[in-house]
């Protein structure tokens, strides 16, 4: 009876040891977690701490409300995939894969460790979701003023360094101001959002799309010369012009007038906004519906 005892004592000593080693492997894996809110510095931590445990060649991450895709490794044979999500969120999709198969006791293992990563993904959604709302014009779903602004200082830089070109479109609707007149602010809305959406579909997915104010939208063409933005910039026009808008029993046409600039040696900010600005307004006054470059 006393061997018994002894004998119990032991094993639940060494489940006690083991326990806390696994427990500590959590404590460690979540704390490392609490230091980032971006998607693809949590997985690139939580692969690294779980690489001696788990040992795996790849790890993918994908999240399509982020429209992201994170790729580390090499693919092999072999993989295990996991949808995460907590209380009906998605919070993405994590897949590993190796050459060996992975055991039942390491799939264990692995969904065991996957709890520390679900709440800091919780968290980086929520951040990252706020983020895109402080860089979203909520009329027009296109990025805000400050998103430009932030985007166009980075873009600079990057092509500076890069020795890339850089150019953007200025794109001002014409006599907006009659379409509030005419049929309301509700119908000048509309005609925005629209407008938003054509010049969107006119570019690249690359080509990002800003709302710089009232009815002026700015397109931030990365690695485009003056000719090609030029290009771009008739096809924007021609879009918008072929388009029409239904509003109840009237049907609007809309014209948009744009001004092109491309990024020069020792521009500042306002120096390419400014050209831009100043032959949009050239357009403007050469009767509008056409673009000019600046
Ligand atoms: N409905 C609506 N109107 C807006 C919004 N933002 C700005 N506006 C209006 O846009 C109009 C812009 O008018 P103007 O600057 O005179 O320009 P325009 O009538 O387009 O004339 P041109 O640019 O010279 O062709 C103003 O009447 C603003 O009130 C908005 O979010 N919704």
């Amino acid at each position: 009876m006393k061997e018994k005892a002894a004998e119990l004592a032991i094993v639940s000593n060494k489940s006690f040891e083991a326990s806390t080693a696994v427990n500590l492997h959590h404590y460690d894996i979540s704390s490392a977690l609490q230091t980032s809110l971006e998607f693809i510095e949590l997985i690139t931590i939580f692969c690294n701490k779980i690489q001696a445990t788990i040992p795996h060649n790849s790890a993918e991450y994908t999240n399509s409300e982020f429209d992201l895709t994170f790729t580390r490794g090499v693919i092999a044979r072999h993989s295990c995939t996991y949808a995460l999500k907590v209380e009906d969120q998605q919070l993405g999709e994590l897949k590993l894969t190796r050459s060996q198969r992975f055991s039942k006791d390491e799939l264990r293992m692995l969904e065991s460790l996957l709890c520390c990563l679900i709440y800091p993904l919780k968290n980086a959604t929520l951040f990252q979701q706020a983020l895109q709302m402080a860089y979203t014009d909520p009329l027009t779903k296109t990025h805000n003023r400050t998103a430009f602004n932030d985007t166009l200082m980075r873009e600079m830089k990057r092509a500076n360094r890069c020795r890339q070109n850089l150019s953007i479109i200025f794109v001002d609707v014409d006599h907006f101001k009659s379409i509030n007149d005419q049929y309301g602010h509700n119908c000048g809305d509309l005609a925005l959002a629209s407008v938003a959406s054509w010049v969107k579909d006119s570019v690249r997915a690359s080509d990002i799309v800003f709302r710089f104010g009232g009815e002026e939208f700015v397109v931030l063409l990365a690695d485009t010369h003056m000719d090609d933005a030029n290009i771009i910039a008739e096809r924007i026009r021609t879009d918008i012009e072929s388009h029409t808008l239904a509003y109840g029993m009237d049907v609007l046409n809309i014209t948009a007038s744009l001004g092109v600039s491309t990024l020069q040696e020792h521009d500042t900010v306002d120096d390419i906004i400014k050209r831009a600005d100043t032959a949009m307004y050239q357009a403007k006054k050469l009767g509008r519906n056409r673009v000019c470059l600046g």
